[in-house]
């Protein structure tokens, strides 16, 4: 080593440097092993052939590892922005298209969403939001992105999901045969027969919180409510019951040790590799790792226990023995897992945001009141699922609601598989390792798909003209004047294709329920003093959404129909059809 000069010396170094740049790019290595190697143990040996021009060795270190650094770093500065990268043709903010960890840091705050909708506004339908990634405010990207035979799921899962390293929940199973074969006890258990034998469970709960709401004689925070309602009920699904907040409330604090470990969770997805280090430091994420063991811990029990009615459990786990090829118990463990994260938090952020969206729009709220009452009178059996296909108000109130705030505010990640060469979108070509996604805060917000008023909640716009005027809307000669604007193929709250929601059935029956049986026995308010505005401002999207608090006043409705609890209310939104 000693006959290197320094300049020969700091020629190799540089040169390692550059392949290092390589070895990463090509073969993205995420064990601590490797990084140990390539970043630590490289350099280290290095340092020999420049040691003898210095006085000490911790100079000859100093000088070697602040070269090799700076060589890897100017190299991936050098090529993420350079015309030679192949995502150099799409717009997007210089920190993005140099480290997606500018993305962990925007996402801390929970505004991700709003920063991807101004990217969309600021750049166009596609908008380069990581050095290797590309977020679509475009209709016509999404049968190619996530329609059949569609793109495996993204790399944001290694992330998330990195503790599970043999068996993975099937939201992140990356392969797409894997994922179909993994999806079929699902598809099952979703289905519309399974879906009847569900609604005594859900039935039961929904009559549990609702009679319990009616005992509420203070201001209560409805979102924390149907959180606990949601929880409970996808626990009965999943694992045969065990949860029971709205008796006890979050004793265990469950529900905390699911939200509080999003934050972090949604990081892991900006920065997949780091997930590595997470599962192995005891310290970090200790609310998402407790979360996850408390989850198995009932499926184990759950299992034990054997089938005491047809629940979710039931289908997953095939007790029923239809699969030639039934899924092991830590397959369904992990989907157990799944199960309540997909399933409590989506449907409660959405009942949530629905009853925000009806008081702080009365004639919505009267609307749909009306409704109930017609098809839910006293003394009807308000969870039968009978009417819910023909109630076209409460149908569109959810469908805005879910246009507004879904849940997934920005959408699910795909990926352009290595060595696919590269996939067309339009008229666009999207290299292969490149991660993509549809952006469904700005695509259901996109007034070319949804208009007028595109921000505003108009539950009217899912109706026809002629539904519109059978509700007797003041509005509806207005509207007939202007222009409305009404894609429903840019709306996909569910995702799309072959690894969409599997459980958006039991979502909208879900929802429906509750909300029946809700407005059927209790008229609600705000509480006095409340800013309805808060709530756009609490939304934080972490993947899935979190939400604020919505202090309500609620009352038991002792005849069937009454006047609108809250007349008088300001209803700016819905007088602004009138004036186009
Ligand atoms: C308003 C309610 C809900 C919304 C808006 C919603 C939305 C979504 C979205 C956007 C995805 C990502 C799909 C993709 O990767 O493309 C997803 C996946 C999933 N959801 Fe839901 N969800 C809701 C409720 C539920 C419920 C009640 C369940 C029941 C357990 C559920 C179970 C799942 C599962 C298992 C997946 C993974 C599907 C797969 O990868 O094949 N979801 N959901």
């Amino acid at each position: 080593m000693y006959p290197f000069s320094l300049q020969d010396g700091s020629i190799l170094i540089v040169t390692a440097g550059f392949a290092c740049h390589v070895v990463f790019g090509r073969y993205e290595p995420v064990k601590p092993l490797s990084h140990m190697t390539l970043l630590v143990f490289v350099p280290g040996i290095l340092t020999t052939t420049v040691s003898s021009s210095f006085s000490s060795t911790v100079r000859a270190l100093a000088f070697t590892y602040l070269l090799y650094y700076t060589t890897i770093l100017t190299s991936i500065l050098a090529y993420r922005l350079s015309p030679f990268h192949p995502l150099a043709e799409y717009p997007g903010p210089i920190p993005c298209r140099i480290s997606k960890f500018w993305m962990a840091w925007i996402s801390l705050d929970g505004k991700q969403h709003k920063y991807y909708s101004k990217l969309h506004q600021k750049y166009g339908d596609i908008v380069r939001v990581g050095p290797n990634e590309l977020s679509f405010c475009d209709v016509n990207a999404i049968s190619p992105l996530l329609g059949y035979p569609g793109l495996p799921k993204g790399p944001h899962w290694d992330g998330r999901m990195a503790e599970q390293t043999t068996i993975r929940a099937l939201i992140s199973v990356r392969d797409p045969a894997e994922h179909a074969r993994r999806r079929k006890p699902w598809t099952r258990a979703f289905s519309s027969a399974a879906l009847k034998g569900y609604e005594e469970i859900l039935g039961k709960r929904a009559y549990e919180f609702v009679t319990a709401l009616e005992q509420q004689k203070q201001p209560i925070n409805l979102t924390q409510w149907i959180s606990h309602f949601t929880f409970d009920f996808m626990s009965d699904m999943a694992f045969g019951g065990g949860s029971d907040m709205l008796r006890d409330g979050d004793k265990d604090d469950t529900w905390h040790l699911l939200e509080s470990g999003l934050p972090l969770a949604l990081i892991l997805s900006h920065v997949p590799w780091l997930g590595q280090y997470y599962i192995k430091l005891p310290g970090i994420g200790a609310d998402l790792k407790k979360f996850r063991s408390f989850c198995q811990e009932r499926a184990l029990r759950r299992h034990h226990q054997g089938s005491q009615s047809k629940d979710l459990f039931h289908h997953l786990i095939d007790e029923a023995g239809i699969e030639r090829c039934p899924p092991t118990f830590a397959e369904v463990a992990s989907d157990g897992v799944l199960a309540i994260v997909a399933g409590s938090d989506t449907t409660a952020t959405t009942l949530s945001s629905l009853f925000w969206a009806l008081l702080d729009n009365p004639t919505a709220y009267r609307r749909l009141q009306e409704e109930i009452d017609r098809y839910y009178p006293p003394g009807e059996d308000a969870v039968s699922t009978a009417h819910h296909q023909q109630m076209n108000y409460l149908n569109a109130v959810i469908n805005e609601t879910l246009r507004l705030f879904p849940p997934v505010l920005s959408g699910s990640q795909r990926s352009v598989p290595k060595g696919s060469g590269w996939k067309a979108v339009g008229p666009h070509v999207i290299p292969e390792g490149t991660s993509t996604f549809v952006h469904l805060y700005s695509l259901h917000r996109d007034p070319r798909h949804f208009s007028p008023m595109p921000n505003a909640f108009w539950p009217e716009r899912w109706l026809t003209a002629e539904e519109r005027r059978s509700f007797g809307c003041p509005d509806a000669n207005d509207l007939a004047k202007a222009t409305v604007v009404h894609n429903t193929a840019a709306f996909i709250p569910f995702s799309s294709g072959p690894a969409n929601c599997v459980g958006k059935n039991l979502a909208y029956q879900e929802m429906r329920t509750v909300v029946c049986l809700m407005m059927q026995r209790l008229d609600l308010r705000f509480l006095e003093g409340y800013d309805p505005r808060s709530w756009d401002h609490d939304l934080k999207d972490y993947f899935v959404a979190t939400k604020g608090k919505l202090p309500v006043v609620l009352s038991p409705r002792t005849c069937g129909r009454h006047d609108n609890p809250i007349e008088g209310h300001n209803d700016s939104e819905l007088t602004l059809p009138c004036s186009i």
